[in-house]
């Protein structure tokens, strides 16, 4: 044993069980080295060049070992036995923990920094810190709907000076007339706010009045001012009748006490509409004190400026035919109620099978892949939750017994959305408006674990915003917290028709009839309806129209009408138990498009559009949503845009929530971000600063094609929306242009047609490069079953049925696959748009030439293609002119 070995400190190993013909062959023991000597400070190694620390540690190490071995025994066969009280540990070993500590403390200071970055960025919906100048003074015009502070601090930390249109219309109606609001403006219009503040502002008014009386929120009794106030009127008209006298002279008393009464009884209402019951009594035995009519906040709301007014150089008459929500609502319509039932049903059905025609269609232009997942709704099932998510048939479903629940920790306020990003979007909203005031908040949806959510619910959050399946669900299981949701004061439904479509959302039908079970509670709820598309109706798809051959060869007339926009909104209101609902609609003859808004779109045939995409993509860079009608579309776009090199970010209802969430948010942060997505983000995503929406497939409704477009020109920003067309969509395409009251064709876009050549070759390369992948996959894939299907039956081959080698990693695919990802690289290294290059060029959509500068941004070419074609408009017509005027003054002479 060399010297070296011998100074190590050896360590006795117990015999216990060892097998005596070993001892008997002069084995006598077992020592461990306890001590490699590693950490002494004399020996030069890496290891001595320890960071000071660690010394520090070491000498502490060292300092709490005092032990050392008592005996040293030196056996016949060299082995050395030693004995000792206690076992030193291994210095080496103390290396290695501070080793580890280290790295440890690193990987802390690593992930701190991570988190820290993390906690950085904004989650999808929390808006980008900004840094506002803005003092209390600045939000003076917030100051007439009487927010409390606390709201306002948020507002005005948050950079919003003033309401937006919406807001300033809604909120004096909604806090102060505590009225149901129907509400319709443009998307991007902060529709949010306009029905999240008044909920927020009614909670905490709720919470002082029941601090302020001692009451349980629970007990006070909450009485909606119309509704007070038309009972109050008929009460009193009731009285009078009795007991009145019939002169003339006493009718016109009766008629001016009336009134007294009426602003009397309104003065003694609680200044916010919500009451206590002392003051209700009071109310009504009031005798007609004259009192001076100095509040009449409840008496009649804000005239909402509905119609925009027709400018004289406007020459399309489409606003003209626009039927606004307030007509509608004032319509006989709207009033007579079970005379039109077959109707509505009627309508309702030809809504769904206008879907279905427009699938059929769709069949054809989905660049021939099949949607199997497609759509209908079909959109929204979420697959790795079991099928559970959005749309879900409910079938006997008994929920437990409905008991008034009293859990100390009310549930105020139920707002429901169509999609999870929605409501996750809201709910972010909310928690940065509500930041000063204690109201906490809580989003239940699909895709997310449900235990979580139960947890959050179990602490009793004031409001919960929630998509119908989840919410349902645990509904049903009974979760004590959303067991008061009958109570609720204030339900919020955002993107209502697209929510009501039949077929689309299952569980709202349910949840609604459970809202309103209780007749007292639904009288007294504040209800909110909001969309950019309230009142849009679609045509009849041509299977509906005149006649039908039944089965049995009978022919049928057909007696459906297209549902009206009355009918529409009148189901909506009777479904949500809405009361003399005050209706906002700002929309104006665009159908809840922006105004800011650019639209136009690119014809070509379906192998090209590929191609025109790709060619604005990389021509037009800036934050960009391409939409799809199905998600087998996005999954093949986003490949092919994968392959050249586009970044593209996929987002439908089959990828996993996190995965969706994760994308939307690395869209938000990329300002070149290319996000492919089917109609799951079309309604309500916010998401600043998109520069164009293009929709690669018509939509299938003119709603979708309005709440895609809404993606960009939000919160009066600009915007451009293209929509690619090829022929076979041009029935769809006309159907649309029809509901949207469009008078002529969308401006097209200019693109150049030599410069769309080279881009040809790369895009069919690029195809070309991805069925050699979908190739190998498959190859791949079936391999694998088989070898799986072999083992799991534990099946003996036959030699016939064994796949051949060459077979199963077909190395043809393999060269292939590798030669063109080669030649694909080379052509997409080479510029597309080279330098020097003139930016002149006829376009293929547009003959004439355009200048366009090489940054120049879509929406600018597109402004100035807009502006080129009216001014050749002009001109054409300055140029008729004279002739025109030589064939009036011929005909005028001819009359002579
Ligand atoms: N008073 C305000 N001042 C400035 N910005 C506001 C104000 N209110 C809301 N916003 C901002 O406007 C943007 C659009 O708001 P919101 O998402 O509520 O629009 P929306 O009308 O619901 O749109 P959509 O119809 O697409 O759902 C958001 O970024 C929001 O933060």
């Amino acid at each position: 044993m060399s010297k070296k070995i011998q100074t190590k400190k050896w360590d006795l190993v117990p015999l216990d069980g060892f097998p005596i013909t070993m001892m008997d062959k002069g084995f006598v023991g077992l020592e461990e080295c306890t001590d490699y000597g590693l950490d002494k400070q004399s020996r030069r190694s890496k290891k001595n060049k320890q960071p000071k620390k660690r010394k520090q540690s070491e000498t502490k190490v060292k300092d709490k070992v005092v032990e050392v071995p008592q005996k040293k025994i030196k056996l016949s066969n060299g082995f050395i036995v030693e004995t000792c009280k206690k076992i030193t540990p291994s210095k080496a070993n103390d290396v290695q923990e501070i080793n580890q500590d280290i790295k440890k403390s690193t990987k802390k200071v690593k992930v701190a920094q991570v988190k820290a970055d993390k906690v950085k960025k904004p989650k999808l919906g929390e808006n980008i810190a900004k840094v506002t100048n803005l003092t209390k003074e600045d939000m003076l015009s917030w100051a007439e709907f009487k927010l409390p502070e606390e709201i306002v601090k948020a507002l005005m930390e948050q950079g919003f000076k003033n309401p937006t249109k919406i807001q300033q219309l809604v909120l004096p109606a909604a806090i102060h007339g505590r009225r149901d609001i129907l509400g319709a403006a443009e998307t991007g219009s902060g529709k949010t706010l306009a029905f999240g503040l008044p909920i927020l502002t009614g909670i905490m008014k709720l919470k002082e009045k029941a601090e302020q009386k001692g009451l349980d929120v629970y007990d006070i009794p909450f009485k909606k001012s119309s509704v007070k106030k038309r009972k109050e009127v008929e009460n009193k008209k009731e009285k009078i009748k009795i007991g009145g006298k019939k002169s003339k002279d006493t009718r016109n008393n009766r008629k001016n006490n009336e009134k007294k009464v009426v602003n009397e009884n309104i003065k003694e209402s609680s200044e916010d509409g919500y009451s206590s019951g002392d003051e209700n009594d009071e109310s009504l035995t009031g005798d007609g004190v004259d009192e001076e009519n100095n509040d009449s906040d409840f008496i009649e709301e804000i005239e909402v400026p509905f119609r925009k007014q027709k400018q004289p150089e406007e020459n399309d008459s489409s606003d003209e035919d626009y039927v606004h929500l307030s007509d509608m609502l004032e319509s006989d319509d709207l009033e007579s109620d079970e005379n039109d039932e077959d109707e509505v049903s009627d309508a309702e059905d030809d809504e769904n099978d206008d879907n279905d025609d427009v699938d059929e269609n769709d069949d054809e232009i989905n660049n021939g892949v099949s949607d199997d997942e497609e759509d209908n709704g079909i959109d929204e099932v979420d697959i790795a939750n079991g099928g559970r998510g959005c749309v879900k048939v409910i079938e006997d479903v008994s929920l437990p017994e409905q008991v008034m629940m009293k859990t100390g920790k009310p549930l105020y306020a139920l707002i429901l959305t169509p999609t999870r990003e929605l409501a996750i979007q809201i709910s972010r909203h909310l928690i940065a408006a509500a930041k000063y005031t204690g109201i906490k908040i809580a989003t239940v949806v699909g895709g997310m674990a449900a235990v979580k959510q139960e947890r959050v619910l179990a602490s009793g959050p004031e409001i919960v915003v929630a998509t119908p399946g989840r919410l349902w669900q645990l509904l049903s299981e009974g979760q004590s917290h959303l067991m008061q949701i009958p109570t609720v004061k204030f339900l919020a439904i955002d993107e209502t028709d697209r929510m009501i479509e039949r077929g689309h959302f299952e569980e709202l039908q349910p949840l609604l009839e459970r809202l309103n079970s209780e007749e007292t509670h639904k009288n007294s709820r504040q209800n909110f309806v909001f969309s950019a598309t309230l009142t849009m109706v679609h045509d009849l798809p041509s299977h509906m129209k005149g006649k039908k051959v039944t089965k049995r060869g009978k022919v049928l007339n057909r007696k459906i009408d297209k549902m009206t926009p009355q009918q529409k909104i009148k189901r909506l209101v009777d479904m949500i138990g809405m009361s003399d609902p005050k209706v906002v609609d700002i929309t104006t003859k665009n159908l809840g498009a922006a105004d800011t808004l650019t639209e136009c779109r690119i014809t070509c045939s379906l192998d090209q559009k590929d191609v025109y995409l790709f060619y604005i993509l990389k021509r037009h860079p800036g934050r960009t949503i391409v939409f799809c009608n199905s998600i087998n579309s996005v999954k093949r776009l986003a490949q092919i845009l994968t392959l050249v090199k586009c970044n593209p970010l996929p987002l439908h209802a089959s990828m996993p929530q996190r995965q969706r969430l994760k994308n939307l948010e690395r869209f938000r942060d990329d300002v070149h971000g290319v996000l492919v997505s089917t109609d799951v983000a079309a309604r309500g995503l916010d998401i600043p600063d998109v520069d164009h929406v293009i929709h690669y497939q018509v939509p299938r409704t003119a709603e979708n094609y309005i709440h895609r477009s809404g993606r960009t020109a939000r919160a009066t920003k600009e915007g451009l929306t293209i929509l690619m067309m090829e022929p076979a969509e041009a029935y769809t395409y006309s159907k649309l242009c029809r509901t949207l009251n469009k008078t002529s064709e969308l401006p097209t876009f200019p693109v150049p047609s030599y410069q769309i050549s080279p881009i040809r070759d790369i895009i069919n390369l690029a195809r070309e490069l991805d069925s050699l992948i979908i190739k190998k996959k498959r190859l791949t894939q079936e391999q694998s079953w088989r070898e799986r299907a072999e083992k799991e039956m534990d099946l003996i081959i036959d030699d016939d049925d064994v796949i051949s080698p060459e077979f199963k990693s077909d190395p043809s695919i393999d060269k292939a696959l590798k030669t063109k990802r080669k030649q694909l690289e080379s052509m997409l290294a080479r510029p597309l748009f080279p330098k020097g290059f003139s930016y002149k060029y006829p376009t293929l959509n547009e003959p004439n030439a355009l200048q366009v500068t090489s940054d120049e941004k879509a929406l600018e070419v597109m402004k100035k293609a807009i502006q080129s074609g009216e001014l050749k408009k002009e001109k054409r017509k300055g140029k008729n002119a004279p002739l025109l005027k030589l064939e009036k003054i011929f005909k005028n002479k001819k009359m002579l």
